[in-house]
């Protein structure tokens, strides 16, 4: 982390619609340069708080700061300064993708700083994205996953200090994805972006995100790094190993003393050895089945 500079200051937030209530008193931060992961199943709230944070949706209550901005009352400067990529750019289907990036970057022209050259070089930004061989297409002629390409490329091209990414990877193939996960590595180090972005990709939270929040039924329900997660949650690795001919395979909780004990016991008997630490997977499953299943007992 660059430094200890908050960006995102959410306070007890909460959004009610209609009389339903989607979201109970969260609070989080993030600091310059993080990548933060907001995890969740279906209907938990993520979409809902990032487009308050976005400024997009007024809310209910609670106190929010975005790059020390309320987004509810934030002007085109600060629009400038945050990136968005949305959940599917669909319009535009005439332009070709060179020309629609080069139109939108012109926007971000009057707020270069001495720091920052805005807005992000249309070849540079191109080829950042995977787009040089369709660079000069029609937008209508794109795949699903160039699209998604191209809404990344719509996010950034005015190189913004804080980006949020609402579900970024959808319908990627796997080379697309390992690409994007490379530009998302290259804007938080080298330009020291601030990231928020959501998931179902419980991989992509753990090799993306400094830190990882869960929301489940409008609620924090984690928050803390991969492997603090997977330490206070999951809280076990597995062991397998061989003896006398035997697999065996046991759940502990700390397998570095059980190893060292089996090799006490049996020597060179034990063969076959493998230990698998507790995944982000392995957490959240373990966390969202405890939250429903208190939900049926509530
Ligand atoms: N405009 C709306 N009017 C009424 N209820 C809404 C509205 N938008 C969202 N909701 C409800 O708010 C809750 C949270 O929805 P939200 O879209 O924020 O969840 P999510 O975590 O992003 O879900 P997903 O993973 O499915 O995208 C859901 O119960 C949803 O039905």
């Amino acid at each position: 982390m660059a430094s200890e500079q908050v960006v995102l200051d959410v306070e007890g937030l909460r959004m009610r619609y209609g009389t339903t209530d989607v979201l109970h008193d969260v609070t989080f931060q993030a600091c310059h340069g993080e990548v933060l992961a907001l995890l969740g199943p279906n209907g938990a709230g993520k979409t809902t708080t990032i487009e308050i944070l976005e400024g997009f949706r007024m809310r209910s209550a609670g106190r929010v700061s975005v790059l020390g901005v309320d987004p509810a009352h934030a002007d085109e400067r600060w629009r400038a300064r945050v990136g968005v990529v949305l959940q599917s750019w669909r319009d535009h289907g005439k332009w070709r993708v060179r020309e629609l990036l080069a139109h939108l970057g012109t926007y971000y022209t009057c707020y270069a700083t001495d720091d920052v050259t805005r807005p992000w070089d249309v070849d540079d930004l191109v080829k950042a994205v995977g787009l040089t061989a369709q660079a000069d297409k029609k937008i209508r002629t794109l795949s699903g996953g160039q699209r998604r390409r191209l809404d990344v490329a719509v996010g950034i091209v005015g190189r913004p200090e804080l980006l949020f990414l609402d579900e970024p990877t959808t319908g990627f193939d796997p080379v697309a994805r390992r690409e994007f996960h490379e530009l998302v590595h290259r804007l938080a180090e080298q330009d020291e972006t601030t990231i928020l972005l959501t998931t179902h990709d419980l991989d992509e939270a753990e090799k993306l995100a400094d830190r990882i929040v869960i929301l489940d039924g409008g609620r924090i329900v984690a928050d803390g790094t991969a492997d603090e997660l997977a330490e206070r949650i999951a809280g076990e690795d597995e062991v397998r190993w061989t003896h006398a001919g035997q697999r065996h395979v046991r759940s502990v909780k700390e397998s570095t003393r059980f190893v060292h004990d089996l090799f006490r016991r049996h020597g060179d008997e034990i063969t076959d050895l493998a230990v698998r630490q507790a995944s982000l997977e392995d957490s959240y499953l373990s966390l969202v089945r405890r939250v429903e299943s208190a939900e049926v007992t509530r």
